[in-house]
């Protein structure tokens, strides 16, 4: 099999990135650092020999087809120890760390389990910065501010570790086959690790019923009383939506009333 020959797999979510201009700009992206850098689904390998030049890589590639084609294609590298190429579900490797030094997650992810693996990068010890690209409707929810339509539970949870923003949008004719939506490279610098699940947990309470009050949502799992108690010492209104509460104020109500 060669490159030409490969017909894109549904199952895997793989859309090829074919434009070289929006490949370099993620090169030009990517943060300054010494760390590693992880790709998530080279798949052909486009990214991947652009990011070989300036970084060493651990590669997760699930389509053992492909795997096959990355060691061929990629023979030098993977015996300079430039490349490491994983083979089989990232999902299936990642423990509460997904190598074991400090790197940079920078891919192309395959998009039906992007926000699972953004989720994952976040709360991952070793990685220190996201550049990713995903569909852009996912991208604009970890980069919403406070008070956007789209400031969310996962707005939350990156501005709890970090800033994040958009690189650039990229449209369906930048891959091949084209995806049906446009995309979005996006960045995360991480300047804290912090993951706990009750936080999360008071998050997806907060956020069920975006369009509600947040003092609705919160008082169908909290005590009414206790809510508005500590709603007065916020300064924060009986009315105000969910969407309109900062991040370090989700994390006072957090602590006031967990
Ligand atoms: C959107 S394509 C990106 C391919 C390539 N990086 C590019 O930019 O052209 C997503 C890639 O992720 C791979 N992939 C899908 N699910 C995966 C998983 N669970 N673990 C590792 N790789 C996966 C696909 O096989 C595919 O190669």
């Amino acid at each position: 099999m060669n490159k030409n020959s490969v017909v894109a797999k549904k199952k895997f979510g793989q859309n090829f990135l074919k434009d070289e201009a929006v490949l370099r700009k993620i090169i030009e992206a990517m943060p300054k650092s010494d760390n590693k850098v992880v790709e998530i689904g080279p798949g052909l390998g486009d990214l991947t020999k652009y990011l070989v030049d300036v970084k060493s890589v651990e590669a997760f590639e699930v389509d053992t087809d492909l795997c096959k084609l990355l060691q061929s294609t990629f023979k030098e590298e993977i015996a300079t120890k430039r490349l490491h190429i994983n083979c089989g579900d990232v999902l299936q490797a990642w423990q509460s760390s997904l190598i074991d030094e400090p790197y940079d997650l920078v891919a192309n992810l395959p998009y039906y389990i992007a926000t699972n693996i953004i989720l994952k990068a976040l709360a991952d010890p070793m990685c220190k910065n996201i550049l990713v690209m995903v569909q852009l409707e996912v991208a604009e929810k970890f980069c919403a501010h406070e008070g956007e339509k789209v400031f969310g539970s996962l707005s939350v949870i990156t501005q709890s570790v970090g800033e994040a923003h958009i690189v650039m949008q990229v449209p369906p004719t930048a891959f091949e086959p084209p995806p049906k939506i446009d995309s979005a490279v996006f960045l995360i610098r991480k300047n804290a690790d912090r993951s706990d699940e009750d936080f999360e947990g008071l998050l997806r309470v907060a956020f069920k019923q975006p369009r509600k009050t947040l003092m609705k949502n919160l008082s169908a799992n909290y005590e009414k009383s206790i809510l508005q108690e500590v709603f007065n010492e916020l300064s924060l209104a009986l009315t105000i939506r969910p969407h309109q509460v900062s991040t370090q104020d989700y994390h006072q109500l957090y602590k006031k009333i967990i």
